[in-house]
């Protein structure tokens, strides 16, 4: 990688872009709205369910521009979701401005491990046990999204709810290959725990990316 390379990205001018689609937010509170994901690679948190392993490695992902990045994203709806790999590894800040100077709302999905830059419309936030949230981020968090995989889980969701703020939406999601097995578990959790709510993967169950 050149200098310039590196100095446009330790400027967020340039990220390592995994992929681009235009699609419907699958996941959490705005599930069923279209957005534009753009999916940033590089991610060391290490979960051993995630979805996304490909996206790991950020030298497989080729630094691209931002402002190319944005142009495509004007394209598409007015909501681009930035996801990955796990976006905070890089500034955020240019991408989010130049969204939002051209209208469009700035959606995150995070693990919260890095430190937090950019401005954003929805912070979704969903703990990892191998890497837990800084604890800067849980203030940012409009949306807490916790992955059940197993029992333990629930416990796990709970002391991530009891530092995110009031106004902060709780969802429990059951971990993809774990569904038929916790799904079932996490109603139950929601019925006698309802300050929670149940996401669920619906991109998965439509066959769209
Ligand atoms: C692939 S991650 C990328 C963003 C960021 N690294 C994170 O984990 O929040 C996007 C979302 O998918 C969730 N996710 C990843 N693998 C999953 C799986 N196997 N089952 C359910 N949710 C999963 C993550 O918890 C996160 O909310
Ligand atoms: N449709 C759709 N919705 C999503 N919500 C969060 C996703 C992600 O991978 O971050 C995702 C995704 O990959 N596809
Ligand atoms: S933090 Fe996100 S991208 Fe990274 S391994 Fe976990 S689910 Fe995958
Ligand atoms: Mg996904």
């Amino acid at each position: 990688m050149t200098e310039q390379t590196k100095a446009l990205i330790e400027k967020g001018e340039m990220l390592p872009l995994m992929e681009e689609f235009y699609t419907i937010q699958g996941e959490g509170y705005h599930t069923g709205t279209a957005a534009y994901f753009i999916r940033v690679g590089g991610c060391d948190v290490g979960c051993h369910w995630c979805d996304v392993k490909e996206s790991w490695d950020a030298n497989l992902h080729p630094p691209t521009l931002t402002n190319t990045i944005v142009n495509n994203a004007k394209k598409h709806g007015n909501t681009v979701v930035i996801t990955g790999g796990e976006p905070l590894m890089w500034s955020m800040d240019y991408i989010t401005k130049e969204l939002q100077k051209n209208k469009i709302r700035t959606h995150i999905e995070t693990s919260g491990a890095y430190s937090f830059s950019g401005q954003w419309d929805w912070f979704c936030l969903s703990p990892k046990r191998t890497k837990l949230p800084l604890e800067e981020v849980y203030k940012e968090a409009d949306e807490l999204k916790m992955i059940i995989y197993n029992n333990d889980d629930f416990k796990f969701a709970e002391e991530h709810a009891a530092k995110v703020s009031d106004k902060c939406e709780l969802f429990l999601q059951p971990e993809w290959s774990k569904r038929d097995k916790m799904t079932p578990k996490i109603v139950d959790y929601v019925m006698e725990n309802p300050k929670w709510k149940i996401s669920l993967q619906t991109h998965k169950y439509l066959n769209i990316p």
